[in-house]
């Protein structure tokens, strides 16, 4: 097997909470969004695949080494971006790049430089005095260069403004050309999960929906604008009714069925990404 990560049947319990069963493995050269509603476990999981809290149930292994085994090795493997990080306010950037640099042996100097000058990253001020927006890039700029193959990114973008999106963006695909990393991103931006991703892990309130190719998801959706009569119909496939819209995620038996039953209509439409989202966030029938 050559997966990245491995995961199978893990889950966790905090209080109430209840993240899992998941399975999931996940290839070189993919980008993966994590989605899900506010609280639904994202940073749970990608502390979960670091070691920074126990499961209580299953395994995770990253490039064939389970995580919570003797072996360390694997620490090499993954470089993690963590939605806040505790301990780095009395230091400037340029300490905690030499800090950071001495744990990683694949660390590219040339990338760092690159996203310092790009971000304009001050590197001689106290992290603590540097606005969050600037915090996150410093944190990017001391994450991106480690050369792990698996980057686990938690909400990176959220405090930047527009150009420093893009510039990420830019960042990221040229991170990927080699074609032997992988990335998942958890995220609430859909300008990310659309324009990053090659799969959508999704997780509402802990339960696990599933791990879909995203141009697939995108394909079983329809909306239809029907002209005849709906009255009672149940309909095969629909997700969500409003009048005489419908929407569809299995098309073809949707189809199959107004044909057979003689039900007209007269328009139909692709949905966008974020309207998926919300429907698999909100409907939970799938
Ligand atoms: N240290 C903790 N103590 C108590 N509960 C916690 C702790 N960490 C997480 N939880 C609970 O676990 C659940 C999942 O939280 P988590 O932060 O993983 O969600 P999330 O999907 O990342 O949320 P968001 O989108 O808001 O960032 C929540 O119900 C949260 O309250």
């Amino acid at each position: 097997m050559n997966s990245l990560l491995y995961i199978e049947h893990l889950e966790k319990r905090i209080d109430e909470f209840h993240l899992g069963p998941i399975n999931l493995e996940i290839e070189p050269g993919t980008i993966t969004a994590l989605v899900g509603n506010n609280g639904s476990g994202k940073s749970t999981f990608l502390k979960l695949i670091m070691n920074l809290a126990k499961p209580e149930k299953g395994n995770i292994k990253v490039n064939n080494i389970f995580t919570h085994g003797e072996n360390e090795d694997w620490k090499n493997s993954v470089a993690y971006l963590p939605q806040t990080v505790l301990g780095w306010d009395a230091f400037t950037g340029n300490t905690l790049k030499e800090l950071i640099k001495a744990l990683y042996p694949n660390w590219d100097e040339e990338l760092f430089l690159k996203m310092v000058n790009l971000f304009e990253i001050p590197l001689n001020k106290k992290f603590s005095k540097l606005s969050q927006g600037v915090q996150q890039k410093l944190n990017l700029a001391l994450t991106l260069p480690r050369n792990a193959p698996l980057l686990l990114l938690d909400e990176p973008t959220y405090f930047m403004d527009i150009p420093s999106k893009k510039i990420l963006m830019d960042l990221i695909v040229d991170w990927m050309e080699p074609g032997d990393r992988s990335i998942i991103i958890a995220s609430h931006q859909i300008d990310d999960i659309r324009k990053l991703s090659d799969y959508l892990f999704v997780l509402h309130n802990g339960k696990f929906l599933g791990h879909f190719e995203k141009e697939e998801l995108i394909e079983n959706y329809a909306r239809y604008w029907i002209t005849s009569s709906l009255e009672d119909a149940t309909i095969p496939g629909v997700v969500l009714q409003e009048g005489n819209v419908i929407i569809s995620n299995r098309i073809s038996e949707t189809e199959n069925y107004l044909e057979s039953q003689n039900i007209k209509w007269n328009k139909r439409n692709t949905l966008e990404l974020d309207d998926i989202i919300t429907l698999l966030l909100t409907q939970n029938k799938q």
